[in-house]
């Protein structure tokens, strides 16, 4: 340790769960690993963990270093902050309307056929400002902080113009310059065909190929470009169009894959070599051995599954099969209305049957590596950021058993704590306004 001083010791931890191991997305047994160290002890300077470990060490290894802060964890269960690999955050307007439709019978892509669904959502956030868009995102970043989420991806999808999906992303971008959370930004104009374009998708894929790709990449507006391949919305064919014109301009490629027909997604996404394929509830094993192949990661989204009132993801075929698997809320104001990371371990466990330490896994180092933040963070280790979530429990099962609430008592984001007794604590800039 170069640095003479501490600015924050965590000390009292009765469980820490590390996530130490190997680098990258785990995979198989991998996926049960969690590093776990008690009587725990993380020793923070300059926005990164210095020391780490059982505390008797730790506190060794800070020899007389002057500590300016201390955190008493009370004996608290610790993990890396959790990462969020897949939001639709930033969007205009609910859809509480489609609950009574889904009741009488209606499903999914009925809803949006009918000019209902994500099209509903686009002519909500059409007509919204920047600063009313700006507002409600950060209301769910917020939730989506105090629930322990650290770091979020955000696609954009919900404009379907070129100014409106610029628009969206300027939202996103504000958000990363002034959240406490880490937001990373994905380009989704291939989120559905307009209502203008009806009958006419290829000329839309040729918009979002010619015009809005380039443009938002001048921009630098997004990382990453997703595309949803589905019956009736974009086949493979044009996803395949749309992924490749992005690759070539340097995107991360992502893919929402077989969520309800198994079109092939899962096969495209090994095929070009996509960072992550979401959904994957209808994808044959022939899929998931493509995927596992070229070590694409799986983004599963029970609570969508809940919600959508449809079948399960086959998690235990994926992991059996070697494929790195990571979850997420899919936060989204129609197939996934919830901002809790918590509740989608309870179901990823009882829906799913994953266990509570294959779903940390999927939560931490497997969500940073299908966001291209695996170096950085989704585990606690010497030189990555200092985000760490303190929870009201002792242990890893009760957060996913004892469901429908929220646990975390204390969020400490790169070092700073911005959650404390499951309240926010303000930044600078919102305590001087
Ligand atoms: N399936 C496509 N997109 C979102 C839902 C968006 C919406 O319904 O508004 C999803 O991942 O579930
Ligand atoms: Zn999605």
């Amino acid at each position: 340790m170069a640095q003479d001083t501490v600015d924050l010791l965590v000390y009292n931890i009765g469980t820490l769960m590390t996530m130490q191991g190997p680098k990258g997305p785990r995979t198989g047994a991998q996926m049960s690993d969690v590093g776990a160290v008690h009587q725990g002890a993380v020793a923070i300077f300059g926005g990164e963990i210095i020391a780490i470990g059982p505390e008797a060490a730790v506190r060794r290894q800070l020899a007389d270093r002057m500590v300016r802060e201390e955190l008493d964890a009370e004996g608290r269960l610790v993990t890396p902050g959790l990462v969020e690999p897949h939001t639709h955050l930033v969007h205009g307007g609910s859809r509480e309307h489609e609950l009574s439709l889904k009741l009488q019978g209606a499903s999914y892509l009925e809803i949006l056929e009918s000019g209902g669904g994500i099209l509903s959502t686009v002519k909500a956030t059409r007509n919204a400002t920047e600063d009313a868009l700006f507002a409600k995102a950060k209301r769910s970043l917020d939730t989506l902080l105090l629930y322990g989420a650290t770091t979020v991806e955000a696609k954009s999808g919900y404009g379907l113009t070129l100014e409106d999906e610029l628009k969206q992303l300027r939202v996103t971008k504000r958000l990363q310059d002034s959240h406490p959370v880490d937001v990373v930004s994905t380009f989704m104009g291939a989120h559905a065909v307009p209502m203008e374009f009806k009958g006419r998708g290829d000329e839309y894929v040729k918009m979002v190929i010619q015009e809005m790709l380039p443009d938002v990449k001048r921009q630098g507006l997004a990382e990453f470009c997703d595309v949803f391949c589905e019956h009736g919305v974009f086949t493979v064919e044009q996803s395949e169009r749309i992924l490749t014109a992005a690759k070539e301009l340097g995107f991360g490629i992502k893919i929402h894959a077989d969520e309800i027909e198994p079109m092939g997604g899962a096969e495209l996404a090994a095929k070009l070599g996509c960072i992550s394929a979401e959904h994957l509830l209808a994808t044959s094993d022939e899929g998931f051995q493509a995927m596992a192949k070229r070590g694409v990661i799986g983004v599963l989204l029970p609570a969508t599954s809940f919600n959508l009132r449809a079948k399960h993801a086959r998690a235990r075929t994926m992991i059996e099969m070697g494929m790195p698997v990571a979850l997420s809320t899919d936060y989204n104001p129609g197939s996934s209305p919830t901002e809790s990371m918590q509740l989608v371990m309870t179901l990823s466990c009882l829906n799913l049957q994953m266990t509570p330490e294959e779903v940390l896994t999927a939560m931490t180092m497997n969500a940073a590596s299908a966001i291209g933040r695996g170096d950085t963070v989704g585990s606690l280790e010497v030189g990555k950021k200092a985000d760490l979530v303190l929870y009201d429990a002792t242990n890893l099962a009760y957060l996913p058993y004892h469901f429908g609430i929220n646990h975390v008592n204390t969020v400490v984001k790169a070092g700073r704590i911005v959650v404390r007794n499951g309240q926010l604590i303000p930044t600078e800039t919102e305590a001087r306004a």
